[in-house]
């Protein structure tokens, strides 16, 4: 099996967690494509989704299910989205699309945080992967600055604006040995909208394919 293939087998596999009559939170990226084709099989058991990103709202809309602002919906059972790279503590780095402050915040609603990766995306260590940062524009070059007093090498993504308005910095060369620790500690840069680690809040469920078959963590 191809990439490809491993990511469509555990985006279909999150099918099974969503609930008759729910609306579905739904992430950003390749695997989530498979994942919202998939749920268009389903979209007559569904409510709808909250989306967290203008991309997935609009592949949702065109296969005709109905994206609801997040302000309108109180609860959200189930998260469903990628990762760039996870441990098996189930912290992530998110953001390689730069949708990470809007999946950061639909999973803060979500009760289960279902990941969905395929083997390649597992790591011991977080890091290999630049980590994303969303920062308000004018502050990209004082919060780059900031970002190599923690040790990292950051490059502006540049082309790159967010659903925010706002840009990237991916951080080269950091030694996440606590994700926690500085995932709270970027955040406090001034400037910075949030940064790609989800380790506060990581995965609940991890669905991860390889040629075995998908295995839950
Ligand atoms: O901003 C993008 C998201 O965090 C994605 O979930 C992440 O980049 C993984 O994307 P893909 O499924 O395309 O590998």
């Amino acid at each position: 099996m191809n990439q490809n293939e491993l990511k469509k087998a555990a985006a279909l596999a999150a099918l099974d967690f969503i609930e008759d009559d729910s609306i579905v939170g739904v992430g950003t990226g390749s695997t989530v494509g498979y994942f919202i084709e998939g749920l268009a099989s389903i979209k007559h058991k569904l409510q709808g989704a909250v989306s967290s990103s203008e991309d997935s709202s609009a592949k949702l809309r065109a296969l005709g299910i109905e994206v609801f602002d997040l302000n309108s919906v109180d609860y959200l059972d189930l998260y469903v989205d990628g990762a760039d790279e996870i441990t098996e503590h189930k912290h992530m780095i998110k953001g390689g699309g730069a949708a990470l402050t809007r999946e950061k915040i639909v999973a803060a609603v979500a009760k289960t945080f279902v990941c969905i990766v395929d083997g390649s995306k597992q790591v011991d260590i977080l890091g290999n992967f630049p980590l994303p940062v969303e920062v308000i524009p004018m502050a990209r070059s004082y919060v780059a600055r900031e970002l190599v007093k923690l040790g990292g090498d950051p490059v502006w993504r540049q082309g790159v604006v967010t659903d925010n308005g706002n840009l990237i910095l991916d951080v080269h060369n950091l030694e996440i040995l606590n994700p926690v620790e500085l995932e709270a500690k970027i955040n406090q840069i001034v400037g910075v909208v949030t940064n790609g680690l989800f380790a506060k809040r990581g995965a609940d469920i991890v669905l991860v394919a390889s040629e075995s078959g998908v295995q839950q963590l």
